[in-house]
């Protein structure tokens, strides 16, 4: 009998396959379509390559001020079979069946559904094992707007499949996918209109972010509107009519040849026999799972987007191996989420880790100190550019713990790692301001905002009042 079934074969039913097999645990892993799931195949592949090429694209339509003048000619069906070629290669390298078999386990093509509290159904058949996790992802929210099915619309699941680009789009909101792929879009040779509902871009992050972010984007040329209300889609000509409700409460329309919806996930239950199997669920779709990630049913986990936490591949793995953890071995441990990181790949990169700003300013109150530092202030941002970001490290007490840091600007989302390793190790702000870093690179910029927190004394008039006594 199996130790671990795993219903899903995406992020996380790979780190069942490779890091429980490599235990010397039975896994089986059942998957509907295609290993890979969401982030090789609709997700974070498809769309860092697609970002990958539009960034030449932008790179070499902007390279005048450097003084190298070229146009770019872009062959959207050649890019797209970059793309294409990308995803076949992690594909092959990382998560075909005979990659997850070599590793030791058992994998399964077909959709699979609970049969009862202890068995799954299987292309007609039926599997116990000792535990389950329920690892199936999630897959677009559409927006309930008048008119929108009929005129039709893109998700995640089919713009990296588009063959030709359209001319003009309309991007539905302005979280991570929407800014991603907008900009993206726009720099490919798009033009680009993101509608969000609510008051700023990546309102998940802190708020400078989501403002500089839409600051960034417009001086682009993409358009946006923040604060505003679709309310119906017509077909007119061909053509795609969106009326909108702008923040100033004036209907508008806007005319485009494609809609691009990213207005947030929900989670794959359809047809899992939850209730055949005693597993508790929502009205909003997401199975209740403990800090252990058991359900109500204690013989079956569930990780990843089906839970709708943290919905990131990175997450998902973690999540994974904390399963494991629980299921196979004795005592259990809780998942820890104060730590998640994540990045949005627009250019620039937002990278997030901690609280934001409002949440650390409810918690902390004034024993909160807040360091920024504008990349203007960076040789190697200087050097290269890229001057259009700034870091934000907010800290507390007499010992300057760090409780999140905030950072926009080219390459972002590698350098917010450093800041998980000082968060995840303790080490303070004054600390991280004090150590070395390599001159001149960006990176440096996380070290330089931490020194303020004891550059910001020199500024203290008593302080001051004292150097000048000392060097009379
Ligand atoms: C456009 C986009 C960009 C993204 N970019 C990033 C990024 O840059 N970084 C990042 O960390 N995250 C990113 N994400 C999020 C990331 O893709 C997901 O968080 C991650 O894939 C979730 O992993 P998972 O294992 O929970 O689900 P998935 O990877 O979606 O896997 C679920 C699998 O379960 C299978 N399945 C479903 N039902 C059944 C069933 N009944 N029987 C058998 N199999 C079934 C599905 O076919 C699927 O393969 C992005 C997402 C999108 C949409
Ligand atoms: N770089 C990354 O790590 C990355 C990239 C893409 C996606 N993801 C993951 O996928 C998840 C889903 O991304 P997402 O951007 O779809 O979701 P999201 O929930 O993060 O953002 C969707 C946004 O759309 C807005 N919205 C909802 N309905 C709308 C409507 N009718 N009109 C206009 N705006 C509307 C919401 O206010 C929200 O801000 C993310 O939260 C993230 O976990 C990660």
């Amino acid at each position: 009998m199996d130790d671990l079934l795993v219903i899903g074969g995406g992020s996380a039913g790979i780190t069942f396959a490779k890091f429980g097999a490599s235990l010397g645990a039975k896994i089986t892993v059942i998957e509907a379509n295609k290993l890979g799931g969401d982030c090789t195949w609709t997700g974070c592949v498809p769309s860092k390559s697609l970002i990958h090429a539009a960034k030449i694209a932008h790179t070499t339509a902007t390279a005048a001020r450097y003084g190298i003048s070229a146009q770019p000619s872009i062959d959207f069906a050649a890019v797209m079979g970059y793309v294409h070629s990308v995803q076949q290669q992690i594909y092959q390298h990382d998560d075909a069946p005979e990659v997850l078999r070599q590793a030791g386990a058992r994998v399964i093509e077909g959709r699979a559904r609970f049969y009862d509290d202890q068995t799954v159904e299987v292309n007609g058949e039926l599997l116990r094992a000792k535990h389950f996790c329920i690892a199936t992802g999630s897959h677009p929210k559409i927006p309930t707007i008048p008119g929108l099915a009929e005129a039709g619309y893109l998700t995640n699941e089919d713009v990296f499949l588009l063959e030709a680009l359209p001319k003009r789009i309309v991007v539905l909101g302005g979280g991570p996918i929407g800014c991603e792929l907008g900009q993206a879009l726009f720099r490919l040779g798009a033009e680009v209109t993101i509608i969000q509902q609510g008051p700023r871009l990546l309102p998940k992050d802190d708020h400078a972010m989501g403002a500089a972010l839409a600051q960034a984007l417009k001086s682009e040329g993409l358009q946006l509107y923040l604060n505003t209300k679709t309310l119906k889609v017509e077909l007119q000509a061909g053509a795609k009519q969106l009326t909108i409700q702008t923040a100033n409460n004036q209907p508008q329309t806007i005319v485009a040849d494609a809609i691009l919806v990213a207005a947030g996930r929900t989670p794959n239950l359809h047809n899992l026999g939850l209730d055949a199997a005693g597993i508790l669920y929502d009205p909003e779709q997401r199975i209740h799972v403990d800090h252990y990630l058991r359900t109500s049913n204690p013989r079956v986990f569930a990780c990843g987007d089906v839970i709708g936490r943290y919905q990131f591949t990175h997450v998902a793995a973690q999540e994974a191996g904390l399963v494991l953890r629980n299921a196979l071995f004795p005592g259990q441990s809780a998942m820890k989420y104060e730590l998640v990181p994540w990045a949005t790949f627009t250019d620039p990169e937002v990278g997030h880790v901690g609280l934001n700003e409002d949440q650390a300013r409810a918690k902390y109150g004034s024993s909160l100190r807040v360091y920024e530092l504008p990349w203007s202030a960076n040789d190697r941002a200087r050097t290269e550019d890229a001057t259009q970001g700034f870091t934000k490290i907010l800290a507390v007490g007499r010992k300057e713990q760090i409780v999140g840091v905030h950072i926009i600007g080219q390459g972002a989302g590698d350098m917010i790692n450093a800041a998980v390793l000082a968060m995840g190790t303790g080490v303070s702000a004054s600390k991280l301001g004090g150590l070395i870093n390599v001159y001149p690179t960006r990176s440096q910029g996380l070290k330089m905002t931490a020194q303020r927190s004891f550059t910001r004394w020199l500024e203290k008039p008593w302080l001051q009042r004292a150097l000048r006594w000392y060097f009379r």
